[in-house]
């Protein structure tokens, strides 16, 4: 960033509340200690020229959009979606003689965590396994803890995420479910519809395969139909009957896997094919704030070419 400034004039040190200092060089007197970018707009933009102007206005507007995220972090590069695997609850609850339940009690702890930075700093969506196609084998009572724990979570936030304009949106075979976790599901999800600020989907009875499987189905239905021709079946309309078409951003930009596991675990198989991926130590649980930044951090170092 550089800027010309006319003449002799003090030093421009912009101060950010997250604590950067910019200076602007090439300026003698004493330094002139300004608390909040706009501020410094205001008292030199008289001694710019139009194009200098200009660019002050621009890097302060920048400055100001990025009060709220941590040093390091800049918001024109952020993930849009986020997509994570939260895996570790049981260890980390066996880890400290503790029953299974905890370590899923603790794990919805983080969530909650997580979704209020994707707000605070603006991330649009996030998707999370909550519950794979395969986690039907496990045990009945485990089930059974997840089934009553998705349903008492998503009704104790209700309210939060109307007031917080967070739009819920599930995918899956929510059919599988027990009866009143499908009815809060549809009930959620359509008093939600209309929200903006950030969307949470919620993968439920969900995996990869199904949603290529249940996309393929419909679009052979269609075809079967006549209302469309073979040759109309290709990215797009695949992409349009996967179980993502909830979201306008479809795509996870990044996906992150806690507990230092390496594998994608049929996840979200389309959607994740140019997503940067991220391997957390941290078992779920422990998975906070500056776990987080760390993710982003990494994503925003990388340099993403989707095979160009
Ligand atoms: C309201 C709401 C949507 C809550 C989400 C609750 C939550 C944290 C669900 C995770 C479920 C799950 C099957 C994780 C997989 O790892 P694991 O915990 O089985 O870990 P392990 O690898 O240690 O066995």
């Amino acid at each position: 960033m550089v800027f010309c400034l006319q003449s002799s004039l003090p030093p421009l040190i912009m101060h950010v509340p997250n604590r950067r200092f910019i200076s602007v060089p090439h300026v003698s007197s004493p330094p002139l200690l300004i608390n909040r970018p706009l501020r410094a707009t205001q008292q030199h933009q008289h001694l710019l020229v139009p194009e200098e102007e200009q660019e002050l206005k621009c890097i302060n507007a920048a400055l100001i959009e990025n009060d709220s995220l941590p040093l390091g972090l800049r918001r024109e590069s952020l993930p849009r979606h986020v997509a994570l695997i939260m895996d570790g609850n049981r260890r980390w609850a066996r880890l400290r003689g503790l029953p299974v339940g905890s370590g899923y009690e603790a794990g919805v702890k983080s969530l909650r965590t997580i979704v209020e930075l994707c707000c605070k700093w603006g991330i649009r969506v996030l998707t999370i396994f909550a519950f794979s196609t395969d986690n039907w084998f496990r045990p009945e009572v485990e089930v059974e803890f997840l089934m009553s724990l998705f349903e008492r979570g998503l009704k104790e936030e209700m309210e939060s995420f109307l007031r917080e304009n967070i739009r819920i949106s599930v995918i899956g075979d929510i059919s599988k479910l027990p009866k009143s976790l499908e009815e809060s599901v549809i009930n959620l999800e359509e008093a939600t519809k209309n929200n903006s600020r950030f969307q949470l989907i919620v993968a439920v009875s969900y995996s990869g395969q199904y949603d290529l499987v249940q996309a393929c189905q419909r679009i052979a239905m269609k075809v079967k139909d006549g209302l469309i021709e073979l040759d109309d079946v290709n990215e797009s309309l695949i992409e349009k009957e996967l179980e993502t078409n909830c979201t306008e951003f479809p795509y996870p930009d990044l996906l992150i896997r806690t507990s230092g596991e390496l594998r994608i675990s049929n996840f979200m198989l389309w959607q994740l094919a140019y997503s940067e991926l991220f391997f957390a130590q941290s078992l779920w649980p422990d998975f906070g704030e500056a776990e987080f930044i760390e993710a982003l951090r990494s994503f925003q170092r990388r340099r993403r070419r989707y095979g160009g």
